[in-house]
């Protein structure tokens, strides 16, 4: 971890004096160094942009040592065209067109209507020079479905728009202005055939449609960004919520626990504490889940490169229930990590704002979370489905891992008995896989008597979506709880550590038992009584965690560069940097513009009537 010195803001004119109430936080300073340590096992790609891994996923090997090259270079920027004005989610709606041309062996590239406008994508607005354009293939007189086209749109000279090409920025946003996202439409542009990326699919000299790959080959980038997101881009904004939230809530002094005593740092108030530290327990969740699915898709799509499939249906179920999953927590973790800080957390000075307006598209670009969510509903219907078939039935692929809980054996019952048996992993485990279970068979069953009622199938499944979401999220709950515990057991050889991130694992599974009771007291898996034993367990484990909140948050080691907080600094410093931060503010360095048009005017006609 980096001294403290360096974790200053430069430019602070005050004395670098550690504040002492958040300085008597870190009397285990080596605990949080060593839990700091365990974090950097974290295998976080840097998140490419999404070009470079759509032209590394679809690209032949000579597309990729044409194309590579100069984008690192930065002799070209490349930006991922794939969502157009009328479509984002639905990619068979996608209507950008390439038609193949064999008398000179090239693709048209058209936009044949105002929505099949390219909109959204990052960098098209003021700074791409090529677009990896998404369009249905049309070759040989057939439609192919989406393919993807690197195609030159501003000169390398002067970066005007090419011929055929009609560019621009879409406009405000609620955050990301850093960001030109673009509008593109493509008139009859000519692209040689080279430029399809041909890992999955070719089109011959003649026309003739070679298919390499699955129906589904062409939508890896997407696979791909959305497993690098979740630690390069999603989770680090909620770890910085926490750390800010954190470390103000033991500067913040406000009210008396008893009359008698000085004001309280607020994070002593309980109800503090169940607003942070579950943020703080799931983002712990979510690294160890991260870091688990990062190798599980490190494995799997060096098998898909190499036209092995067998792994992606579930790559493609944890890729799209974690994102939607740790978009969705996040975005409420970082916001209640917001609130948490009062008046001073709606402050941008704060930077808690713009962490939660940022975490706010994660939610939607890279695939809407709803959608995505319905993707898992979709693998575990069929998983289920599997489990049913009778035994001497055609064989099939096994059940997935991630799915294994469908077939062990489940209990009618909690056998809880104290409040301490719920810190115990297995049993909160199997809770979860209990009602995860539950749902997804009442999900299958809703949908089987309304096919079996002769409803047509699609019709079925709209009509069974709500119920289908929900078990989708539990099951996707289920996962970072067993991942989490999967992690702990992987740290028996630091006791210390382990036995403070156990704690957060925890209530992490505790948190989430009792913000779902329901789906718990639904076939009295548990009782009420179990349910008041698990809230007991959980508001000790928040006591048990206080003491080492600071340590834990000061573990994800953020510098205070990387913050950007007056509020999250290292020193703790927090009033002398929101003072010195607001004089900073451009109104307070201007004339009052107001003054001279209005103010003045105003107050001399009050004058004027006295
Ligand atoms: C600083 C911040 C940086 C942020 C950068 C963010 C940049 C953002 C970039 C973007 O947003 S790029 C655009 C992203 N767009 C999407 O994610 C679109 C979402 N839509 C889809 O993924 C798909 O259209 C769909 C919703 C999955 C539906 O697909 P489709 O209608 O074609 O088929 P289905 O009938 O639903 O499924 C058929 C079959 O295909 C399987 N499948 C679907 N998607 C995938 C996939 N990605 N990988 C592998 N397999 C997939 C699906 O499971 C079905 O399989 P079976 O069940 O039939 O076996
Ligand atoms: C900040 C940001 C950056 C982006 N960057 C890029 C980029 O670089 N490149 C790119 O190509 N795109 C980019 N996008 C676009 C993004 O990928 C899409 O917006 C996203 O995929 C959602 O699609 P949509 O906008 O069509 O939403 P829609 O699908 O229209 O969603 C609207 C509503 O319809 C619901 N819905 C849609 N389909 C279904 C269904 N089948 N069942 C149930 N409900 C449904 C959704 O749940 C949602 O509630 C970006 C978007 C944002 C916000």
């Amino acid at each position: 971890m980096g001294s403290p010195v360096h974790r200053v803001s430069l430019g602070d004119t005050w004395s670098r004096q550690m504040h002492p109430d958040i300085e008597s936080e870190r009397s285990m300073k080596q605990v949080g160094e060593k839990i700091s340590r365990a974090l950097s096992g974290d295998v976080a790609l840097n998140i490419h942009r999404v070009f470079v891994r759509a032209l590394r996923s679809l690209g032949s090997e000579e597309q990729i040592a044409k194309w590579d090259p100069l984008c690192k270079n930065i002799q070209i920027i490349a930006t991922y065209a794939q969502t157009e004005l009328g479509h984002g989610t639905y990619l068979q709606g996608l209507e950008t067109e390439a038609t193949y041309d064999a008398a000179t062996q090239e693709f048209v590239i058209h936009s044949p209507t105002l929505t099949a406008t390219k909109w959204w994508p990052g960098d098209l607005g003021r700074s791409a020079t090529h677009a990896l354009v998404q369009a249905q293939l049309i070759c040989s007189g057939a439609r192919r479905g989406m393919h993807a086209f690197i195609v030159p749109i501003r000169s390398l000279q002067d970066h005007t728009p090419l011929p055929g090409i009609i560019i621009g920025d879409i406009g405000p946003k609620m955050d990301f202005d850093q960001t030109d996202n673009g509008f593109l439409q493509l008139n009859h542009v000519r692209v040689p055939r080279e430029n399809m990326l041909s890992r999955f699919a070719q089109v011959l000299p003649d026309g003739t449609y070679v298919k390499l790959g699955t129906a589904q080959s062409n939508y890896l980038p997407m696979v791909v960004v959305r497993v690098e997101l979740l630690s390069g881009e999603i989770l680090p904004i909620l770890q910085k919520a926490c750390v800010i939230a954190m470390r103000y809530s033991v500067i913040r002094r406000q009210s008396r626990l008893r009359p008698s005593d000085p004001e309280a740092k607020v994070l002593d108030y309980q109800t503090q504490q169940q607003k942070l530290f579950p943020q703080l327990a799931i983002s712990y969740a979510f690294h160890f889940l991260a870091v688990s699915l990062l190798e599980f898709f490190q494995h799997s799509y060096t098998a898909i490169l190499n036209q092995d499939f067998s792994f992606l249906p579930e790559l493609h179920a944890l890729s799209t229930g974690m994102k939607a999953m740790m978009s969705e927590f996040c975005t409420q973790g970082a916001e209640m990590c917001r609130r948490a800080c009062g008046g001073h957390g709606y402050s941008k000075l704060s930077g808690l704002p713009s962490l939660v307006t940022k975490l706010s598209a994660s939610c939607t670009y890279e695939g809407e979370n709803t959608v995505l969510y319905l993707q898992v509903a979709r693998f575990l219907v069929k998983s289920y489905l599997q489990t049913q078939m009778s035994p001497g039935s055609t064989p099939q692929r096994s059940l997935s891992p991630s799915v294994a809980y469908l077939t062990a054996p489940d209990l009618a019952r909690c056998p809880a008995q104290r409040a301490a048996d719920f810190l115990c992993p297995e049993l909160y485990t199997t809770a979860w896989a209990h009602v995860a279970v539950r749902l997804i068979k009442d999900s299958v069953q809703h949908l089987q008597t309304l096919t079996q009622s002769g409803a047509d199938q699609h019709e079925a499944w709209n009509q069974t979506t709500v119920i289908h979401l929900q078990a989708a999220k539990v099951h996707c709950y289920y996962v970072t709880v067993k991942g989490f515990t999967e992690a702990l057991e992987k740290l028996e050889n630091e006791p210390a550590i382990q036995q403070v991130l156990k704690r957060l694992c925890d209530l992490h599974a505790i948190h989430g038992i009792l913000t779902n009771s329901g789906d718990f007291l639904h076939d009295a898996f548990l009782s009420g009584a179990q349910v008041d034993m698990a809230r007991t367990a959980y508001l000790d484990l928040l006591r048990l965690i206080r003491k080492d909140a600071i340590l834990l948050t000061d573990a994800f080691d953020f510098t205070d560069q990387c913050l950007n907080s007056a509020l999250g600094c290292y020193d703790g410093n927090v009033y002398e940097r929101l003072f010195q931060w607001a004089q900073k503010s451009p109104t307070n360095t201007q004339e009052n513009p107001a003054y001279e048009e209005y103010i003045r005017p105003l107050l001399q006609s009050w004058r004027s009537k006295l």
